[in-house]
């Protein structure tokens, strides 16, 4: 009988406990596979499905196959191996046309429910053994005279399991809650959403994506259930936008004010792109505005973005306020002090450099400067978002590599002004996919074009018997006046054996090169020394560098032109394109050369996609397919991309209506109090960080 519950519960939220057959033991199972609730078993989604729709005739049945037969029980014995001691139940079973037998190991009481005469349906692997049929292990089911049986002629759903649970107890414990929970499950989309997009009720896309029809069927219940996980994401990401405009207001930036002017106009010995400028605009136009802009700044490797970067930042000096760029790396952080502080001296500004490594003298009087307004621009890796460091009047936020700090990090500087502008840039194109979820918040800019005259690299990969012919191409290169870069993955030998340590490669390039002059980098230097090396290649005191991967972020050295990345299998498909982008930065074509094996197939397609594109948006794209949204520059930690259904790759065109419809619908209903069931289930799927928004 039907149980009736007080209007006031939500039953959904109700124990797995109120399901028959759930006790404290499997309900402890069950919290393993992130079962507490009868919604959480509701929104268990299967692994895979068995189609079992076609019974076999046993006389079709070939060997090794999975089949469905429909058979009756003629008899049961039980056995005891005798080499395994295994208690094996044999029954003896026949569709008919002819008899075969169905095994089952160590399941106790069988004989007691497969009586002579039951009709049973059985799923499992066929085989023969001396010429009789056997099915193994098979799943099975009591076909009733009376009831429709459960699971035969059906697709029936492959649930994750955890040991101690079976599936076919899973599967039936999931049919109950379907059975008498659905007719609880609230629909929570506008129906005006639902239509628009072919979209069917969530109640018919929770049955039929336990139990679909058929593969269009699933089809359709797998299209509304991934809607739904991008749509409620889309949807938080819009409620706040709205809000941030509604509430902060941002300091209205000058733009083509006498400093910004003077800096593109003199201090640039070039001509800023097409796709600069247009950059340069849509910044333009969020930052003159009150509303703080919250801006991706994507740009291939080598394209120009710290010019935007820079000229951003004096427009906030040209109307009275502070800028701070927040960089990845020390070596970066001292290479665009280098280059800014330079710039600002010509404008009479001043620029202040913010490291960890700074002495504590150092520190005061940075922390000072800020704090008086006596600096324009501070430049600085993390420390700049620790305690101590107070700006005076902090009117934009310019975050280089985005995806290297978290989203709270983000969130913690612009935290410093009362409501600063923010631009992140980043210099591995995020798919845009990943940039809509992950990012949605923010508007973004490309650039989609490189600075003029630049060749694109040729990629090599090269085996290391050619090591020689490797050696005088560079030779021959240096001897022209252009530089080198070596990358190895690792700095001493002791930390793996397989792959050539930066120490060991740098002897034997030092023995080489004997000609040329050859230096070293790698992370375990001091910051000094470090910026050192670097700064030496830079003067050009040194032809041929050899280093680990910390060169990867950023460093600019125009005459730089050939890079050779040893054991590239190890590094992933973006940080080999950010690797490459290190050369062919100036006027000089550009040589990449992947050496070494390519030990798995996975690698291999790395290497080729590499060779054939220097696109830095194909090869973001590429490495999301490869690794995954998660691994992809680290977002799993965000939690947002930990979808059950939407698959990031595969449902672009259906986030983008997920978007487009999130948008319409927030701009209509801001505060989304004509849809309560919406808003209910918002802040159950966000949580925290939106309930301030929806609730204010
Ligand atoms: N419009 C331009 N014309 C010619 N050279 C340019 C132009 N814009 C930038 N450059 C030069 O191109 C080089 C790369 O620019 P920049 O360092 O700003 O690129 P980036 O996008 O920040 O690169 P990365 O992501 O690799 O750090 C620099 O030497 C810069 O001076």
């Amino acid at each position: 009988m039907k149980k009736v519950y007080p209007p006031e519960e939500n039953v959904l939220d109700r124990s797995i406990r109120f399901l028959k057959g759930v006790g404290p033991k499997r309900a402890a199972l069950l919290i393993k596979l992130g079962v507490k609730t009868i919604e959480d078993l509701l929104f268990l989604f299967p692994r895979r499905y068995e189609d079992r729709r076609h019974i076999t005739p046993m006389s079709s049945i070939e060997p090794d196959t999975f089949a469905t037969l429909l058979v009756r029980v003629v008899g049961v014995e039980k056995r005891t191996t005798r080499k395994r001691n295994l208690e094996l139940t044999i029954a003896t079973i026949t569709d008919g046309s002819q008899i075969a037998q169905a095994l089952w190991f160590n399941r106790k009481r069988l004989e007691n429910i497969l009586l002579p005469g039951t009709v049973v349906a059985l799923y499992g692997k066929a085989r023969k053994s001396f010429g009789l049929l056997q099915v193994i292990n098979p799943e099975f089911e009591i076909v009733e005279a009376e009831g429709s049986p459960e699971e035969v002629g059906k697709i029936v759903p492959v649930y994750p399991l955890t040991e101690g649970l079976n599936q076919r107890w899973l599967r039936l414990l999931v049919r109950q809650a379907l059975m008498e929970y659905l007719p609880y499950v609230e629909e929570f989309m506008p129906p005006e959403i639902l239509a628009r997009n072919g979209l069917p009720s969530l109640k018919d896309a929770l049955l039929g994506y336990h139990y679909p029809d058929d593969e269009r069927c699933w089809k359709l219940c797998r299209k509304r259930l991934a809607f739904d996980e991008l749509f409620l994401l889309q949807l938080g990401l819009a409620v706040k936008k709205t809000q941030l405009k509604n509430e902060a207001k941002a300091p209205r930036l000058s733009w083509h004010g006498p400093l910004q002017r003077d800096f593109i106009e003199r201090c640039l010995n070039f001509e800023l792109t097409g796709a600069q400028r247009k950059v340069l605009q849509e910044i333009a136009d969020d930052v003159t505005k009150d509303v703080p802009m919250n801006r991706l700044l994507q740009g291939d490797v080598g394209s120009g973005k710290t010019v935007i970067a820079v000229a951003a930042m004096l427009a906030s000096a040209d109307a009275g306020f502070q800028s701070a760029l927040m960089v990845p790396t020390e070596v970066l952080a001292k290479q665009h002090y280098s280059k800014i502080s330079a710039w600002l001296d010509e404008l009479n500004l001043k620029a202040t450099l913010l490291t960890s490594s700074l002495t504590p003298q150092e520190r005061q009087k940075a922390y000072d400067d800020i704090k008086m307004g006596k600096s324009n621009i501070v430049i600085g890796t993390h420390a700049l978002i620790q305690e101590g460091v107070e700006f005076q009047r902090l009117g934009l936020v310019v975050i280089d590599e985005q995806h290297r700090f978290g989203v709270l990090q983000r969130l913690t500087l612009a935290d410093k002004g009362k409501c600063p502008h923010v631009l992140v840039m980043t210099a591995t194109p995020i798919p845009r996919t990943l940039a809509l979820t992950v990012y949605g918040d923010l508007s973004v800019s490309v650039i989609d074009e490189l600075p003029p005259g630049r060749s694109p690299i040729k990629t090599q990969w090269i085996r290391k018997s050619r090591l020689h012919d490797l050696y005088q191409f560079i030779k021959d290169r240096l001897s022209l006046g252009e530089q080198a870069y070596w990358v190895c993955p690792l700095i001493d030998e002791s930390e793996s054996l397989d792959a050539t340590s930066v120490l060991e490669r740098y002897e034997s390039l030092c023995e080489e090169f004997s000609g040329f002059k050859v230096g070293l980098l790698h992370g375990r230097l001091d910051v000094a020394g470090k910026y050192e090396a670097y700064e030496a290649f830079v003067r050009h005191e040194m032809d041929l560098l050899v280093a680990t991967s910390v060169i990867e972020v950023g460093v600019d050295v125009p005459s730089a032109s050939i890079i050779v990345i040893e054991d590239a299998y190890r590094f992933g498909l973006s940080q080999l394109h950010q690797l490459r982008g290190r050369v062919g930065r100036g006027s000089i074509k550009g040589f990449c050369f992947l050496l070494g094996e390519a030990p798995t197939p996975e690698a291999k397609r790395r290497f080729k996609v590499l060779c054939s594109t220097n696109d830095g948006f194909v090869i973001a794209e590429e490495d999301l397919k490869l690794r995954g949204p998660g691994a992809f520059c680290g977002v799993r930690q965000h939690g947002i991309t930990d979808f059950k259904v939407a698959d990031l790759v595969k449902d672009v065109e259906l986030l983008q209506k997920a978007r487009v419809e999130a948008q319409k619908l927030v701009s209509a209903d801001p505060m989304l109090s004509k849809n309560p069931l919406l808003k209910r289930k918002l802040l159950i799927t966000l949580g925290e960080a939106l309930s301030l928004a929806l609730t204010a």
